[in-house]
This record gives structure tokens, C-alpha cells and sequence, in this order.
């Protein structure tokens, strides 16, 4: 058996989008988009992609973003999978350039042979060739990619609100308004919010080119979930800051009718915010409201009379990040607390010397670890994610200098909980 691992050529195409799951019609684990609400109607989509549609793919395949590597197993196709160039913010606000994991599939007679590890170690050596110090995906089964290095570091909450269980603590008169628009419209305005959302949101990323397009063309989805409903929040000047998309399905099933799912959220301030769930969780003749891909620190829950109200009845890693390079991505972020400690990742020694402003991050060879961790326990903990002292706990940092731990959590210490809204 030879294994060839390469990019494909133009003419190979279509060839390789059939081998991803996605066009072949193979199970995926998150059906989009009804199955994020659990509807019991809904069977996950098992569509293989039309010839139209893999024509519209091929053509669509050499964008200079979208970088594909093959697995050729004795010249045959066999397996794919693509980095997409994405940018991730880092706290402090830097935006670095990401290598995306995505598409990722091998045919189903040529799996445990060692096709993904090798199609993974082309596409690590490409990303580190180009400078990127960060790959990300969002994984299929928890099992695949923690031994390549990632590890998840955002999660998302979805959760659900009953109408009649909705009271707000405080009054609030809107000093903007609520529009409902057309899709056209909220094509221009999407773009606009997330821009501004990622300035300042530590994990999320930039859209992938087209992301927003199909708003315009208010298409109907296959899976019967119902057209998308555009609402968006201006401010007093009239200037957007704030939108939703949201579906109304009509279900047989008593138990899903009257469900407002929500798609997508976003706003720039605590008004639009406000406003905008305001109308969401009192809609005339629904009876629920959904949401999936929610921020895990929500503010929602502690604007209602009753915390409670607000159930959620989903939890689940989102972005798995790999630190390509610890040198650089320790330095790119920036820190919540002046401190100096000594790092040691999968044996190589740092000395990490942190403020809210820079770091310097240097290699330490011979001096005395505070803490070893290897580069997963990094991955988890660059963006603020998950605490250092629950890798402690789970025997998985070792702490040798009596502290070092809590000064870890310490510098790291985001504001909000990273989140990233947009994937690839
Ligand atoms: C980022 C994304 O795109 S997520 C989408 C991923 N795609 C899918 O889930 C589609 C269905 N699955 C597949 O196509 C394949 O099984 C893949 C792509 C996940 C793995 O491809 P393979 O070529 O079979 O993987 P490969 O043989 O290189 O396995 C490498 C290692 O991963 C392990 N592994 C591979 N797949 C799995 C899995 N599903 N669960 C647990 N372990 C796995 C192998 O046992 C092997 O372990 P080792 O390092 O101890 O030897």
C-alpha cells in the first residue's frame, strides 16, 4: 500500500469533496441546523451532495483561504481534510492569524490505516511553514485530536426559556428600537456587528468568506425549521447595534410547537441586548424559546426575576486550539496580573514574565519548573477557558512550586469567558 498525501489539483476536485463527510452524505454528528434543538422530529440530514452542488464546490475550491491536502492510497482518493486562514482574537485584542482544521474525512474502508496522521502532521507543517502559531477545529468525537495537540478551549451552552416563566429584575424603556427587516438588510448588518464583536471578544474569529451572502437570498431550508425572521436593535442615532435570526417550525409534535429558535445573537451593548431578548422571550403565541452556540457566562440568566427559568440543557466544547508555538503565542496575548513563572511544556522549559500590557516569554533551560503541563493542558488554558487549578485537581498540571497554580489562573484570568460565535 503507498500513501500519498498532497493538495489536489483542480482536476481532482470533485473527487475529493465526495471523500468529506459533508458531501457524502455519511452521518455528521451536529445536522444543521434544527438538530441543535433537539427536536424530536428531526432525523440528523443524510443528503449526498447533488452533481450541481459539488460543480458549485469545485469551482469555489481554489480560493487562496481554502488550503486542501489528499490521502492518494495506491493512486486512489481515499481521504481529505482542509486548513482555512481565519483570524482568532486574543486577550489583549490582538488578532493573529489561525490555521482552520475543517473537512476533515477518510472513506470509510480506508480508516485505521494512518491516513488523518498523516494528513494532519502536512497540514501542522503548513501552518507552522506560514507562520501560524495557532491551528483550531471543532471536532467530530472527543477522542480524534488531543493526541496531535489540540484541546478544547471554548465551550457553548444551549439553553431553553418557557414564556410564561420570563420576568425581568429591573423596568427598562429602550432609548433605541426594534426593526424587523429582510434578509438584504441584515446581510449588511451582520458583517458590520461581528466586526466589532471580534475587536473585542477573546476566541472569536473571522468569518470565512460568503458567510454572510445566503441571508440575502431568504432561501427556505429543506428540513422543514422555517423561514429565518431578521430583527435587528438600532441605537438612538439609528445606527444598527444589535440583530437576531430567529425561526418560528411548525411542529405535529404538541411538545415542539410554539418553539422560537434562535439562530443567531449578537449586540454591541447592554440596550440592545436588553431589548432585543425582551421581545425574543415574550413572542405572541410561542410558548418557548431556544438558543444554541450561547456564550457560557450568558448575562440573560441574571436579568430575570428567576435565575432559574433560564435551563440549560446543553454543554459542549466548541474551538479545539493547538499552540504551534509556545514561545510566540505565549507573548502574542496579553495578562490579567504582573507576575514571573516558570513554565515546563512537554519538557522544554519558559520563563513567562507577564503584565496587562506585554510579555516576554524565554526560554529556560536548567532553571526550576513552577508548574509542567504539556501542550493540551496550553491549548485549554491560553484563551481563559478552563482553569489550571481544574488540571491540578485532575492530576494533569503538576504544581512544584506551592501557588504556582492560582498565579497561573491568575495572570490568565479573562474577563468573559472566551467564545466564538462564528466556526469554519
Ligand atoms: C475537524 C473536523 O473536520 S471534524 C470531522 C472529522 N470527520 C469525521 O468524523 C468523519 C468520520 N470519520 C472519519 O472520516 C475518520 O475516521 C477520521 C478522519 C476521523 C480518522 O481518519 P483515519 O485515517 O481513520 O485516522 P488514522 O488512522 O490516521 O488514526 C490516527 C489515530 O486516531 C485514532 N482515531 C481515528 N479515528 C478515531 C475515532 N473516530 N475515534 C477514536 N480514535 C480515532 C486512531 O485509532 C489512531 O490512533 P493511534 O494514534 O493510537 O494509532
Amino acid at each position: 500500500m503507498t500513501i500519498e498525501i498532497r493538495p489536489v489539483t483542480h482536476a481532482e476536485a470533485k473527487d475529493y469533496l465526495q471523500v468529506l463527510p459533508w458531501a457524502n452524505g455519511l452521518p455528521q454528528e451536529e445536522p444543521e441546523p434544527s438538530a441543535w434543538y433537539a427536536g424530536r422530529a428531526v432525523n440528523p440530514p443524510q443528503r449526498k451532495a447533488t452533481p450541481e452542488q459539488l460543480d458549485r464546490y469545485a469551482a469555489e475550491l481554489p480560493a487562496d483561504w481554502f488550503r486542501p491536502q489528499a490521502a492518494f492510497v495506491d493512486g486512489k482518493l481515499a481521504g481529505g481534510s482542509a486548513i482555512v486562514s481565519v483570524q482568532i482574537t486574543l486577550p489583549g485584542g490582538r488578532q493573529v492569524p489561525m490555521g482552520g482544521v475543517t473537512s476533515t474525512g477518510v472513506l470509510p474502508t480506508y480508516r485505521r490505516r494512518g491516513l488523518l496522521r498523516k494528513l494532519m502532521a502536512a497540514m501542522l507543517d503548513d501552518c507552522r511553514e506560514r507562520g501560524e502559531f495557532l491551528a483550531g477545529l471543532s471536532a467530530s468525537e472527543g477522542t480524534i485530536y488531543g493526541r496531535y495537540g489540540f484541546a478544547p478551549a471554548t465551550f457553548q451552552h444551549r439553553w431553553e426559556v418557557r414564556r410564561t416563566d420570563v420576568s425581568f429584575q429591573t423596568a427598562f424603556t429602550d432609548p433605541g428600537q426594534l426593526e424587523l427587516v429582510d434578509g438584504a438588510v441584515a446581510a449588511d448588518v451582520w458583517p458590520m456587528l461581528h466586526e466589532q464583536v471580534r475587536a473585542v471578544r477573546v476566541a472569536e474569529v473571522s468569518p470565512l468568506p460568503g458567510r454572510w451572502s445566503g441571508l440575502a437570498d431568504g432561501a427556505l431550508p429543506a428540513d422543514g425549521t422555517g423561514p429565518a425572521f431578521h430583527l435587528i436593535h438600532r441605537d438612538a442615532m439609528g445606527a444598527p447595534d444589535g440583530a437576531a435570526i430567529f425561526r418560528l417550525p411548525w411542529s405535529p409534535d404538541p411538545d415542539h410547537a410554539g418553539e422560537l429558535q434562535v439562530e443567531a445573537f449578537e449586540a454591541l451593548n447592554h440596550d440592545a441586548y436588553r431589548a432585543l431578548w425582551g421581545l425574543l422571550l415574550d413572542f405572541d403565541l410561542t410558548k418557548r424559546v431556544v438558543a444554541a452556540r450561547r456564550p457560557v457566562d450568558e448575562p440573560l440568566r441574571w436579568m430575570l426575576t428567576n435565575p432559574r427559568a433560564l435551563k440549560l440543557t446543553r454543554t459542549r466544547d466548541n474551538l479545539w486550539l493547538n499552540i504551534l508555538d509556545v514561545q510566540r503565542a505565549l507573548e502574542a496575548r496579553t495578562y490579567a496580573a504582573t507576575d514571573a513563572l516558570v513554565l515546563e511544556v512537554d519538557g522544554i522549559t519558559w520563563r513567562l514574565e507577564t503584565d496587562k500590557n506585554e510579555a516576554a516569554c524565554t526560554a529556560a533551560p536548567g532553571q526550576r519548573a513552577d508548574v509542567s503541563l504539556t501542550v493540551n493542558e496550553l491549548g485549554s488554558l491560553y484563551l481563559g477557558g478552563v482553569r489550571a487549578s481544574e488540571f491540578r485537581d485532575a492530576g494533569r498540571i503538576a504544581e512544584h512550586t506551592p501557588g504556582a497554580v492560582s498565579r497561573l489562573d491568575a495572570v490568565l484570568r479573562p474577563d468573559r469567558a472566551p467564545h466564538n460565535a462564528v466556526g469554519f
